[in-house]
């Protein structure tokens, strides 16, 4: 398969509640959509989850667009692309970084050949399941009430999961005081490299609530410092900034750092990166979730896709679009049914990519060819 024409949209959607983490709030997201046609006029989509502002990671929408208008475009287009598979472990395999500006194109190229190929974009990376089950991330709020009403909501209807954002000052009363409401359900945290050794007591501490893991508690780069503060918790740790590509999740399994992996698809370089993580971890017995990066219904069809894959054991971010967005970009939106997903059989991502609403919250457009 061949991509004639690569089509880089930024797109900016307003949250419909502002997500606080320990790193900041985002009231809206600008985020950089990505349509490749193929020679029969076919088009794959996908989306960068690098955000405007480098607090999650190094990348941003600008330094991916540069990244894709300057190198990554560049290298595909034209380019006989004989499977999916060769983007990341040939074309892309020199340009160091950059994951998530890789991802973005890697992503629309996947679901162009699952629609070539007269498949889903599930089937085609070799998913099994046929409904996900998925939980909700909850940001940061004014309030510990404020924190138990969102959780309340979303048990109504049904989530499998429920991660609070924590970081010191907002974690140990505030588990505290969910757990007493609430002493059964699934629950996690999640500290976005919030705390370092020093708070290894504090850490500790959140033993006493059986939470399912404590996602990424240390610095952003670390699995050494993970390696010792996971010696000492009961509490499974999960990484999530810590993985960019299968190699560090190797040395991150070898040293002990966790015993989850949350898969961001943008954070470890595209779909073929998330399957051999994937595939390592199903090895090595440690389970995965797919992380969420507030997507809009494009990122959320691929993480649904990825998520198919038999070693997604435990419940990701993946919610339904209307916890974000008032219009999504996708026909039909994503739903959730007591906590779970359909996994699309249509063709690709299995969702039509509403075209007008796309022009009514594009900011700036470029077609290369
Ligand atoms: O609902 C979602 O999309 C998940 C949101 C979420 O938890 C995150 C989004 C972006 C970066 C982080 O703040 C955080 C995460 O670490 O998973
Ligand atoms: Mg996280």
């Amino acid at each position: 398969m061949k991509i004639k024409q690569v089509i880089l949209r930024h797109v900016k959607l307003d949250l419909l509640h502002p997500f606080t983490t320990s790193f900041g709030t985002e009231y809206d997201k600008d985020f950089i959509l990505v349509e490749a046609v193929g020679e029969d006029g076919t088009s794959g989509w996908a989306e960068s989850v690098a955000m405007l502002d480098p607090l999650y990671n190094e990348e941003t929408v600008k330094t991916n667009w540069h990244i894709l208008e300057d190198y990554l475009i560049p290298l595909v287009l034209g380019h006989e692309i004989h499977h999916p598979d060769d983007i990341s472990e040939q074309l892309f395999a020199h340009i160091r970084g950059n994951y998530m500006a890789k991802a973005a194109i890697e992503g629309a190229v996947w679901d162009l050949y699952a629609k070539q190929q007269n498949m889903s974009l599930a089937s085609a990376l070799g998913g099994t399941k046929k409904t996900i089950d998925v939980g909700v991330s909850i940001g940061i709020k004014d309030s510990i009430e404020e924190t138990l009403e969102v959780i309340e909501a979303r048990l109504q209807e049904g989530y499998k999961r429920f991660k609070l954002k924590i970081k010191p000052g907002w974690d140990l009363e505030l588990i505290d005081r969910v757990r007493q409401v609430y002493p059964d359900i699934p629950l996690m945290a999640d500290a976005n490299s919030a705390y370092t050794l020093e708070d290894i007591d504090r850490l500790a501490a959140l033993d006493a609530y059986n939470l399912m893991m404590i996602e990424q508690p240390l610095a952003y780069n670390d699995i050494i410092d993970h390696a010792e503060l996971q010696a000492r918790l009961k509490t499974p740790i999960c990484l999530d900034e810590s993985i960019h590509s299968l190699e560090d999740a190797r040395k991150a399994l070898k040293l002990g750092s966790c015993q989850i992996i949350n898969i961001k698809i943008g954070r470890v370089g595209g779909l073929t990166q998330s399957r051999k993580i994937h595939d390592l971890c199903q090895e090595h017995g440690i389970p995965l979730w797919c992380g969420g990066m507030l997507e809009s219904g494009v990122g959320r069809a691929h993480n649904i896709a990825i998520t198919s894959l038999p070693n997604f054991v435990l419940p990701g971010d993946t919610a339904a679009s209307a916890l974000y967005w008032a219009e999504d970009l996708i026909h039909p939106e994503v739903t959730v049914q007591n906590g779970t997903i359909t996994v699309p059989t249509g063709l690709g991502i299995g969702y039509e990519v509403d075209l007008e609403k796309v022009e009514k919250y594009t900011m700036y457009s470029k077609s290369y060819s």
